[in-house]
């Protein structure tokens, strides 16, 4: 009895591990580096960005890597590690394929798995070239030679090897915004919900963070063949095209995707970001 009884207990610890919810594309690998351990303090799943993101809303998960427009959606939400998604230039898997010249485009289909750079391609073609197409959805799982739209973005892995269509422009969406306004972009985050004790868990999404920067080259190998990639093209993706650490440049590049945002209406105005629990709010 003794010996049922620890390992109810033990069960019961288990269940109540806080839900941590991460990108389930090759982009993450790095950050949860070595988090499959028992000694991991959360339970880990994987999703969609967009999935994440509706989620963490939902109390469903209490903590998640999440769109970064969705942080300025929420309600009392916390940045709560400077592991982060982004990028200093071309990002490789972030698209807008354009069957029209850009300045052209009257219908745009957007990558249901995502909230950032689906905003993303609102702004740069509002404010670059006063262009308002009409939306659609682009489903999970569809194929981009079935959708009709002038333009359509990809992002995650079916941006890594896409479908060939007639395109006669194609954008990097991270290489568009460094060069536009001189910032890196961040994509995604880490954000906890209000009332979540965060210590333990930025600590060890920081040590996930750094323990996979200190091992690319393994990491590539490992996931390069799931992905049709060699390794040196998957190295590449996470050391060049890939940038893991929010610090004071990603935080403006940040400020400034948000501003336009808010300018759009695509976010409310009047949000400042709570940096919390890491070295990132000092
Ligand atoms: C660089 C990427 O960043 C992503 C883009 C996101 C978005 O557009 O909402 C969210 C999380 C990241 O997975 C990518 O998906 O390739």
């Amino acid at each position: 009895m003794p010996e049922l009884m620890g390992a109810k207990n033990t069960v019961n610890a288990v269940a109540m591990k806080p839900r941590v919810g991460a990108v389930r594309y090759l982009n993450t690998k790095p950050l949860v580096h070595g988090l499959d351990d028992a000694d991991t303090p959360f339970s880990l799943t994987f999703d969609y960005p967009s999935h994440l993101a509706d989620q963490l809303a939902l109390g469903l998960l209490d903590v998640a890597l999440i769109p970064s427009i969705e942080y300025f959606l929420g309600d009392g939400y916390r940045i709560i590690t400077d592991a982060c998604i982004g990028c200093l230039g071309p990002v490789w898997s972030v698209k807008i394929f354009f069957r029209t010249p850009p300045e052209q485009v009257r219908t745009l289909a957007l990558d249901e798995g995502s909230r950032t750079s689906a905003a993303l391609a609102k702004i740069l073609l509002a404010e670059r070239l006063g262009v308002r197409p009409q939306l659609q959805a682009l489903p999970l799982g569809s194929d981009m030679r079935d959708c009709e739209a002038d333009a359509i973005l990809l992002i995650g892995d079916r941006a890594i090897h896409p479908p060939a269509i007639d395109a006669v422009e194609v954008w990097d969406l991270g290489e568009t915004w460094v060069q536009w306004t001189g910032l890196p972009f961040v994509f995604a985050m880490w954000v906890a919900r209000p009332g979540i004790q965060t210590e333990a868990i930025s600590q060890a999404l920081m040590h996930a963070r750094n323990g996979g920067l200190d091992n690319l080259q393994m990491i590539a190998e490992r996931e390069a063949p799931k992905h049709r990639l060699t390794t040196s093209e998957c190295f590449h993706y996470f050391h060049d095209n890939l940038h893991f650490t929010l610090g004071p440049q990603e935080k403006a590049g940040l400020k400034r995707y948000y501003e336009l945002a808010a300018g759009l209406d695509l976010a409310p105005s009047g949000r400042t970001p709570i940096y919390d629990d890491c070295e990132i709010a000092r």
